[in-house]
């Protein structure tokens, strides 16, 4: 998974094509009882004009409701960034008609907000939000039966009210009335029952939660549930983090991603440019809106300039908290003027050290954050070429260099790096291998991410690590560097990885990356390693080594 997040990876930033439901409490699956039909895979097909239009039920809520089932039966994409027109809002009407049998009225631009807010968190917090549903339904057998549409208006509910402090009643109200619309109104009654109950041990201060107490592993459930965690994950993090750092990570991980953007020197874009655009896009301010939209549907336009602060690391960089809608619409991405990036991914172009004339590989390359990066600090001198197996995803790159103005000094090679690396004589200045990996340093920006990894996709990814370090190392000349990146926090892919490659390869040295990179980023053997909870950025690695240069012998 990519660090740097590409357009298509910001639209799409909960890709669930490997979704799996999250744990406990277990549920049986079974089909659809009601009229309910299940849109098919990946299927999209024109708006039918045939679906009535609801005006009753709220926009963001129905639309909320399917993308999260289509997230849950597969094959489906949360559009965490939806922009609008850009196809996704349309066939998500023809989505809501084929599913709820009714239209509502178009999404608008705070309605698109709040279906990213809303999904995005409810994916977030499946774990602890099924625990609480199932904690308050009168048996847990009704829980586990429960049909799916009905379990994401549940969900939506509760993360509404214990989340986004939404005003309670009116969301009890308004799910009521979509689960009446969408299924039956005996549906309705069973929400607004659980609903009510929850609103009871909210106001009480008494949410069901377990206590963190017991042996090791009762206390990793009961962190994993409050926090809404795989309990594997928990029980990895608390033994080398310890349960303090644990429970800053996950915190990290729940709260809502913060972006960050590069200005493309490339096209002579900078950063006091990309700043000056900032400061005159508009923002709306969706939770004020939240609180009286909701109950009495005033809409209040308030608007302020999208929030940023420069980055105290990297000259070309800018953070936003929030705004990422305004940014998108304003055309700034599209236009190749900046690129989503985050500060973790810049640093590690920063321990590559590009520079003009050098000829530099990037051995996973696609969809592109740091191959871009690194030709716009290249100045369009020397030559980069960046390798992906993935050939759609290097489309996406080599259009995206283009439209950066880039392309110049890129050539995109599609194949498997172990492949080229056996066939190709050719010996590079620089060699950046940015590995695929968990992706456990980013969990923050990939809502659903946690739930898709298993334990054992580690043992699989450190082997393909392995051999693709060895694989890249064959192309770094005599003097060279070899740069192994993730967008992983886990020593296993990290450190480790390192450290069992310098076994094999004794002609490979670290190269320290304190002269690139803040102290507080650098390891004790001198490798990159940011951490999200205490540094604020996305997780990464980076080791530098350089090989030896040939003895020349008299
Ligand atoms: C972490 S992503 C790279 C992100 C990219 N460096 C960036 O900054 O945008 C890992 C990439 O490795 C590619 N990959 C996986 N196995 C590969 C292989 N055997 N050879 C070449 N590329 C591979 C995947 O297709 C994926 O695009």
């Amino acid at each position: 998974m990519a660090q740097v997040l590409s357009l298509q990876e910001v639209f799409h930033s909960a890709d669930t094509r490997h979704a799996r439901p999250a744990k406990p409490p277990q549920r049986t699956t079974h089909k659809f009882k009601t009229s309910v039909s299940v849109p098919k895979r990946g299927a999209v097909t024109p708006l039918r004009k045939t679906h009535k239009l609801n005006s009753d039920v709220s926009p963001h809520r129905a639309v909320s409701a399917v993308r999260l089932m289509r997230i849950e039966m597969g094959g489906a994409f949360a559009d965490l960034l939806n922009e609008k027109g850009k196809g996704s809002g349309e066939n998500e009407m023809g989505y809501v008609g084929r599913t709820l049998g009714f239209r509502t009225k178009d999404l608008d631009d705070r309605d698109l907000r709040l279906v990213t807010d809303v999904v995005g968190g409810t994916i977030r917090w499946r774990r602890y939000l099924d625990h609480l549903i199932c904690s308050l339904c009168h048996d847990e057998r009704v829980f586990r039966s429960m049909e799916p549409l009905l379990l994401q208006i549940l969900r939506i509910g509760f993360y509404e009210i214990l989340k986004l402090d939404m005003p309670p009643y009116a969301v009890v109200d308004e799910n009521v009335r979509l689960a009446k619309a969408a299924l039956r109104p005996g549906a309705g009654n069973l929400v607004n029952g659980i609903l009510r109950k929850l609103l009871v041990v909210k106001d009480n201060d008494s949410l069901p939660l377990p206590k963190v107490e017991g042996d090791d592993r009762t206390q990793a459930r009961a962190l994993a549930t409050i926090h809404s965690h795989p309990v594997w994950m928990v029980r990895r993090w608390t033994k080398y983090l310890g349960q303090e750092e644990t429970v800053r990570l996950m915190v990290w991980n729940n709260s809502d991603p913060s972006f960050s953007l590069r200005a493309n020197c490339g096209k002579g874009f900078s950063r006091d440019d990309l700043v000056k655009q900032l400061q005159v896009l508009k923002v709306l301010d969706l939770y004020l809106l939240v609180g009286i939209n909701a109950t009495k549907n005033i809409i209040l336009d308030f608007q302020r300039k999208v929030p940023h602060e420069l980055s105290l690391h990297l000259d070309d960089f800018v953070r936003i908290r929030t705004g990422m809608q305004a940014v998108l619409q304003a055309g700034l991405l599209k236009q190749g003027l900046c690129a989503v990036q985050d500060e973790s991914a810049g640093m590690v172009v920063s321990v590559v050290d590009p520079q003009p004339n050098e000829t530099i590989i990037d051995c996973c390359a696609a969809p592109g954050g740091k191959t871009l990066y690194m030709a716009a600090l290249m100045k369009h001198h020397g030559k980069v070429y960046a390798i992906d197996v993935n050939k759609g995803r290097l489309r996406i790159l080599k259009d995206t260099a283009q439209v950066h103005q880039v392309d110049g000094i890129i050539t995109t090679v599609a194949a498997d790096l172990r492949t080229f690396a056996e066939e190709t004589k050719e010996k590079y200045d620089k060699v950046l291998l940015d590995a695929p990996c968990s992706g456990l340093g980013v969990l923050s920006k990939r809502a659903d991410l946690r739930w898709n990894r298993r334990v054992e996709d580690l043992e699989e990814l450190t082997n393909l690590q392995d051999e693709l370090l060895d694989a890249a190392s064959t192309l770094v000349r005599p003097g060279g560097v070899l740069v192994y990146s993730t967008c992983s926090i886990d020593p296993e892919e990290n450190e480790e990885r390192v450290e069992a490659f310098l076994l094999r390869h004794p002609e490979f040295n670290i190269d320290p990356v304190d002269r690139w990179i803040p102290a507080a980023f650098v390891t004790n053997r001198g490798f990159f390693a940011s951490n999200p909870a205490k540094h604020s950025v996305d997780g990464a690695f980076a080791a530098r080594l350089v090989r030896a240069s040939v003895k020349r012998t008299s």
